[in-house]
């Protein structure tokens, strides 16, 4: 098939079939208001590790980027719209599939040890971190050999800590889930176990200390689970970062490399960090090529994609959900903020103390208008000094608040009528509404806010 672009195309063009030869793709953009449905009509293919289904249509969600592969060669259909189409027979694939057989051997490896009784550390498989800048195909690869693994029967866990996008959950969250089975080409990574943490922010810069201690929480939280599972620690770890790689977003990675005792190290078309780590015992760095598949994404579309995963969480990704209205006192919840503390003033210090800001403290805050078209997030914690170190239960969308409401009451006085806010009736309805994607109470009054912000078309 030659090398298409429909963008802005009205109509859609008749169902056409595409024939990809070995280790070829057939890479498409999907607009983000039109179908594209994709079938195989024979061989075998898969999008990034997931294989096609022999028989069907496969729905392709809107404002996809995807590369369509085949090992063996095959006859793909497609009916609907693209932005664009075309083959590539140059792929890093082969380099990407042998990547996943040694992590593989490892798995083994680490399995074999745990049925000799062999200790921690050789029973635990792969901690594999993809690290690069952004767009250099991050996620693509860790979908790619989540999906592999899982298909041979492992069950990897995925962490995410790529804040502003958010692949497991809503952006600002640093998340880990199973992965049990091949990644769903439409439903994307399964949702029934995440352990979620939230940030709320989609940029560590505003507050890194944070990061730093909520990266530690949910470490640890894995290394218990790990420590009762000697199936999911051979299985190891597939972990996602951000492609912030100077600076405050180096000095991250190599925290998270730490933090989670990664020992093998993706760099995506990047090697500072060789340096940084390779002189440290048992880490493996291995340089991979990106593909020129990969679609470079400005900062504007950024922003309208974290609008969109925070429109899926309550509408579903085929706006197949209805998310519930809800109305709450604010009596019967607690908000914070974590961090941004201010720092004690010199005065209120023992003499000689130097005043010191705490970024990870918690702040309570007064509920306001400005909270509207924000998210909140609902802590398990059973108390507000719990909140840092807990992960959430789901979030919720504010969608109004109401402060108080004046009954004006006019007074007749010697003829004239007077409004006094002194003897007006004030009535206070102090009341927030939500939407969330279940009906019923909200599981704990502890909420946290955030700065992420969504606004209902
Ligand atoms: N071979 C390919 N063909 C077509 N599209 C691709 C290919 N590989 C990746 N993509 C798409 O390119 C986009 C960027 O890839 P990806 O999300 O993996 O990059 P990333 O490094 O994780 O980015 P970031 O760090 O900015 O989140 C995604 O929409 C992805 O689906």
């Amino acid at each position: 098939m030659a090398a298409t672009a429909t963008a802005g195309a009205a109509a859609a063009p008749p169902p056409r079939q595409c024939k990809l030869d070995p280790k070829s793709e057939l890479r498409v953009e999907v607009p983000p208001d039109a179908p594209l449905r994709v079938r195989l009509v024979a061989g075998t293919a898969e999008i990034f590790g997931t294989e096609l289904p022999p028989e069907g249509w496969v729905p392709i969600p809107p404002r996809s980027k995807i590369a369509i592969f085949t090992w063996h060669g095959a006859t793909l259909e497609l009916d609907g719209v693209t932005e664009s189409e075309y083959p590539s027979e140059e792929t890093p694939m082969v380099v990407y599939v042998n990547t996943h057989a040694i992590l593989d051997a490892r798995r083994a490896r680490a399995r074999a040890a745990a049925a000799q009784g062999g200790d921690l550390e050789a029973s635990q498989g792969p901690r594999v971190i993809v690290v690069g800048p952004t767009d250099s195909g991050k996620s693509t690869l860790c979908k790619m050999l989540l999906s592999w693994a899982a298909k041979l029967g492992w069950k990897p866990t995925y962490v995410d800590l790529d804040i502003g996008q958010g692949s497991i959950t809503i952006p600002g969250c640093i998340s880990a889930t199973p992965i049990e089975k091949p990644i769903d080409i439409v439903d994307g990574i399964p949702l029934e176990m995440p352990l979620v943490y939230f940030y709320g922010h989609p940029t560590p810069s505003i507050n890194p200390d944070v990061y730093k201690v909520l990266m530690k929480e949910l470490a640890k939280t894995l290394e218990r689970q790990f420590s009762g599972n000697a199936e999911s620690r051979a299985a190891g770890m597939v972990i996602n970062t951000m492609g912030w790689v100077e600076g405050l977003g180096y000095e991250l990675l190599l925290n998270a490399i730490e933090t989670f005792k990664a020992n093998v190290v993706l760099e995506k078309l990047w090697k500072m960090l060789k340096d940084a780590v390779q002189s440290k015992p048992n880490i493996d760095v291995v340089k991979l090529q990106k593909s020129e598949g990969v679609v470079l994404r400005n900062s504007k579309y950024r922003q309208k994609t974290r609008s969109f995963r925070i429109k899926e969480y309550f509408y579903g990704i085929a706006n197949d959900l209805a998310p519930h209205s809800n109305i709450v006192n604010f009596s019967d919840i607690s908000v914070y903020r974590i961090g941004g503390g201010h720092q004690a003033p010199r005065s209120a210090l023992p003499i000689g103390a130097e005043p010191v800001a705490d970024p990870t403290r918690l702040v309570a805050v007064n509920i306001s208008t400005d909270m509207i078209h924000t998210v909140l997030a609902i802590s398990y914690a059973k108390e507000p000094d719990e909140i840092i170190s807990s992960n959430v239960a789901g979030f919720i969308h504010v969608t109004d608040v109401d402060i108080q409401r004046y009954a004006w009451k006019p007074l007749l006085v010697c003829g004239l009528y007077l409004c006094s806010p002194g003897v007006n009736v004030i009535h206070s309805r102090k009341k927030l509404t939500y939407i969330a994607p279940c009906p019923g109470d909200l599981p704990s009054r502890l909420l946290i806010a955030s700065s992420l912000t969504w606004y209902e078309a």
